[in-house]
């Protein structure tokens, strides 16, 4: 049997909340919006339980579709999955290099050029100096940032330092790629842009999980799909049974 690329091992992740004695109205309003999903830890503190009993495993090939209502879990699980949520219990097992589409411009460092920054992402990949020159130019070229790559990234605009962490992350191919829809490139030109590149991402990966309220991207990009409610698994299987089921629920 091949080896699975990204395994998730019954996984529960709770998060913290104020103490739970002290705001009891408060608790009751919280429980009825979140569907009773607020407990209380050993500590005595109230707990988020934003995952519960989530077990996984995609194998090369394997394209996910998270789908799911509002505050079903799905950016919670790509969290998770990337190593930015750690689990209160369970494990993950991630076998390959993992590029995340949300929260893209984390990890880069403010006070760097953005050239510096290619160069410190690439270095985090395993890459070599002289491989790092050869991709260089086309980052900054579809990031259009021209002669502003040398200067520190706390200088640019919301939209440059946006078009800098898309173009880089785009510019390897991942073996896990990670994206979350609600994520934005910049302006409306150079959303119409990125579409084609990141399309081939998507294809290119070894395994993709994808959040999505959009059921045409997850038809055309997915063969499977997961339907999650009050973060909770709550059916894995063919992408046009899901979308179905999930469609019958809301
Ligand atoms: N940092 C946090 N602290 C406390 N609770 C959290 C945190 N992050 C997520 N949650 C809880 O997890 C729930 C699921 O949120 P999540 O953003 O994963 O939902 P979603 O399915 O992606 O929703 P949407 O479709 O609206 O983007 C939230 O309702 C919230 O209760």
């Amino acid at each position: 049997m091949a080896e699975a690329v990204l395994q998730v091992k019954n996984v529960n992740l709770k998060f913290p909340l104020y103490s739970a004695e002290s705001r009891s109205f408060r608790n009751a309003i919280r429980n009825v919006a979140l569907g009773s999903r607020i407990g209380v830890n050993s500590a005595g503190k109230g707990a988020v339980e934003a995952l519960r009993d989530i077990n996984l495993s995609l194998y090369g090939g394997d394209r996910l579709g998270l789908v799911g209502s509002n505050g079903a879990g799905k950016t919670t699980l790509l969290k998770l999955l990337a190593g930015i949520y750690a689990p209160t219990q369970g494990g993950v097992l991630r076998n390959g290099i993992v590029t995340t589409l949300f929260d893209i411009g984390l990890g880069m460092d403010g006070d760097a050029t953005g050239l510096e920054n290619i160069y410190l992402a690439s270095y985090l990949r395993g890459m070599q100096k002289r491989n790092i020159n050869d991709i260089t130019d086309e980052i900054v070229e579809f990031a259009e940032l021209h002669e502003f790559i040398h200067m520190p990234v706390r200088t640019y605009s919301a939209g440059m330092a946006t078009r800098l962490a898309f173009s880089l992350a785009t510019a390897f191919t991942p073996d896990i790629l990670l994206v979350d829809e609600v994520f934005g490139t910049g302006d409306a030109k150079f959303i119409k842009k990125s579409e084609k590149r990141m399309a081939d991402l998507m294809s290119n990966a070894r395994v993709l999980v994808i959040a999505s309220h959009n059921t045409e991207i997850i038809k055309k990009f997915c063969n499977k799909a997961l339907l999650m409610r009050s973060g909770q698994q709550i059916k894995l299987g063919d992408v046009d049974d899901i979308l179905s089921l999930h469609a019958s629920e809301v």
